[in-house]
């Protein structure tokens, strides 16, 4: 891979982004790397400064290991020698130069997208599902969990980022291109727009699966609002858009969608009970919940309008990821593939047995409750997880370990206060990725909120400490739900990664303990 000086320039100036440039070497005219951490640089390089830590000595260590273009919002002179861009947005500035050092690799991919405050990582797999079942070993996933960018093990890893940096992202398109993968699943983080992650990235398919506060404050977004405007920049990226038409604020998300997209490539979903506003509202499918039980889930999706009859993909389909709300993910996930050309049959059999790790992991310990592990970590999430297992067991004894992570999304302490007062009987605060916070304080900012005539409340900081008086303290018809982190195999701690064996695992090692 690789791109010139020139291509630079002219795609920085059609996208009204170059303010000034500097050539200083003739000969340094066509760069075979691009970083924006100088920690990678090798060769000749294309070095972007960027980011609120970015300090000059790394443009100066980029240059000393070969960087010779650098792009900047303003010029360094640790970039003197050097050829420098100066641009007016360098985020932009990064995505674009990425896209076409990696030569656009989107083009040769089917890109599904999906935003939404809640069921985004679920939609993805189950999307994936369906695709792998039609395409076998040619379905790429970039999700909060890992990034799957070809067939074989070792083209699986971790993912930092829901929604990874630029440069990251057109890489591991890139890549998946070369490993003969034809379609690409990904989830776009409302992080992403606000950051530049994905400018100027357009997808085939973009889905809006709902929105509730969440993702406001420091290094998030500013305000709902914000939030909000940024979710709907992927539905002006997509060709084709499917909407969920039970999401709160409907009208704003529904008119982003028409101002840039016909009418015949929007496509409507709903609950089979759901009642809109405005009763002519085209609604293109509705699911119908025949069972959604501890065991599975079972529905029927209804294709309403011509439309949506032309997909083919109606009739009975089944999961054997429990929770009601998954219901709503698995219909998104069925027309995703269905506008991929997938078939009803095909849909059914993809989608039956996807798992998801972190989510809705469950285990019972002899002796005491039914434990449930999940990725639950905002109101909606919890009050959609709690509500499920409090209908499914008959309004049973909820014990639920939880803390709240520092650094970002501060009002889901509260929300999580919330949520206890009108689920839980048993709070067990503990520590959740505090990064720089403290997590007792976390705790407590948590506690506040709790109306202790109703909810009973430990404070244990460790963990592993917490699970093991939750499990200890609930009896065999009591429900344990060990909330937040789901299969993350760390816990952030002051910048570090710390590593943290898996909510599960602990479950497990306590269980066999308790045996003992
Ligand atoms: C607020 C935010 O999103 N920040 C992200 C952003 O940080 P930044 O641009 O300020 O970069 P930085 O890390 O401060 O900048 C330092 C720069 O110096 C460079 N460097 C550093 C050291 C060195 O020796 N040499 C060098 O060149 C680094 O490569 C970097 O470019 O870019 C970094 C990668 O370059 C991200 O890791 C970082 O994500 C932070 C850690 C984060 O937690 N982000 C969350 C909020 C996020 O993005 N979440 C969404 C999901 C939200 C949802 O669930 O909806 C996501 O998509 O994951
Ligand atoms: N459609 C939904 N509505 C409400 N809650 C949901 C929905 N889908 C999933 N959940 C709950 O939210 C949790 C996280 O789901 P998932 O990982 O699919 O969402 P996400 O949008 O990827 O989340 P994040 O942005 O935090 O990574 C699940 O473990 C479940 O408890």
């Amino acid at each position: 891979m690789a791109i010139s000086l020139t291509a630079c320039i002219l795609l920085l100036k059609e996208h009204h982004l170059l303010k000034s440039s500097a050539i200083q070497s003739e000969d340094a005219q066509t760069m075979t790397g691009i970083s924006y951490d100088s920690r990678k640089v090798e060769g000749p390089t294309l070095f972007f400064c960027k980011g609120t830590k970015f300090r000059p000595i790394y443009l100066s260590m980029a240059r000393d290991k070969g960087a010779t273009t650098y792009v900047a919002e303003k010029p360094y002179v640790e970039g003197n020698g050097l050829n420098a861009l100066i641009v007016t947005n360098i985020t932009k500035a990064m995505s674009i130069l990425g896209a076409a050092f990696y030569d656009f690799p989107q083009d040769d991919l089917h890109v599904i997208a999906f935003t939404g405050t809640k069921g985004k990582t679920t939609s993805a797999y189950f999307t994936r599902g369906i695709l792998e079942a039609a395409h076998p070993k040619h379905v790429a996933l970039f999700s909060t969990i890992d990034r799957i960018v070809g067939p074989d093990p070792d083209q699986r890893f971790k993912s930092d980022l829901t929604t990874p940096e630029s440069l990251d992202l057109f890489h591991d398109m890139r890549e998946a291109v070369d490993n003969g993968m034809t379609h690409l699943v990904m989830e776009v983080s409302s992080q992403a727009y606000l950051r530049n992650r994905v400018f100027g990235l357009t997808y085939d398919v973009g889905f809006f699966l709902n929105i509730s506060p969440d993702h406001i404050g420091p290094n998030e977004h500013p305000t709902f609002a914000n939030y909000l405007h940024n979710k709907l920049q992927l539905l002006v990226n997509s060709r084709k858009v499917v909407i969920n038409a039970e999401t709160d604020h409907f009208d704003e998300v529904y008119a982003a969608a028409r101002t840039t997209t016909y009418d015949d490539s929007i496509y409507l979903f709903a609950s089979a009970g759901f009642q809109p506003e405005d009763p002519t509202l085209p609604i293109d499918f509705r699911f119908d919940s025949s069972e959604a039980d501890l065991e599975t889930s079972k529905f029927t999706l209804i294709p309403v309008t011509d439309k949506a009859v032309e997909l083919n993909i109606g009739g009975s389909y089944s999961l054997s990821l429990i929770g009601d709300y998954n219901e709503s993910n698995a219909t998104a996930a069925i027309i995703g593939a269905g506008l991929a050309g997938v078939d009803a049959t095909t849909a059914a059999a993809g989608i039956k047995n996807v798992q998801i790790p972190g989510r809705m992991e469950a285990t019972n310990v002899a002796g005491h409750g039914h434990v449930y592990v999940d990725y639950a970590h905002n109101y909606a999430s919890m009050k959609a997880l709690l509500s499920f297992l409090n209908a499914e067991y008959n309004n049973p004894n909820i014990r639920v370990v939880i803390g709240a992570p520092g650094d970002k999304g501060v009002s889901r302490r509260a929300d999580f206060a919330k949520v206890l007062n009108e689920y839980a009987d048993e709070a067990y605060l503990t520590t959740d990725d505090p990064g720089f916070e403290s997590a007792d304080a976390i705790a407590d900012q948590i506690r506040e909120g709790i109306d202790e005539d109703r909810v009973q409340v430990k404070k244990i900081i460790d963990r592993r400490e917490a699970i093991k008086t939750a499990i200890e303290d609930s009896r065999p018809e009591d429900i344990v739900v060990v909330a937040g982190k789901g299969a993350d195999p760390y816990q952030k701690v002051r910048g570090v990664d710390t590593p943290w064996p898996k909510d599960m695992v602990v479950v497990k090692e306590i269980a066999k303990e308790l045996a003992e």
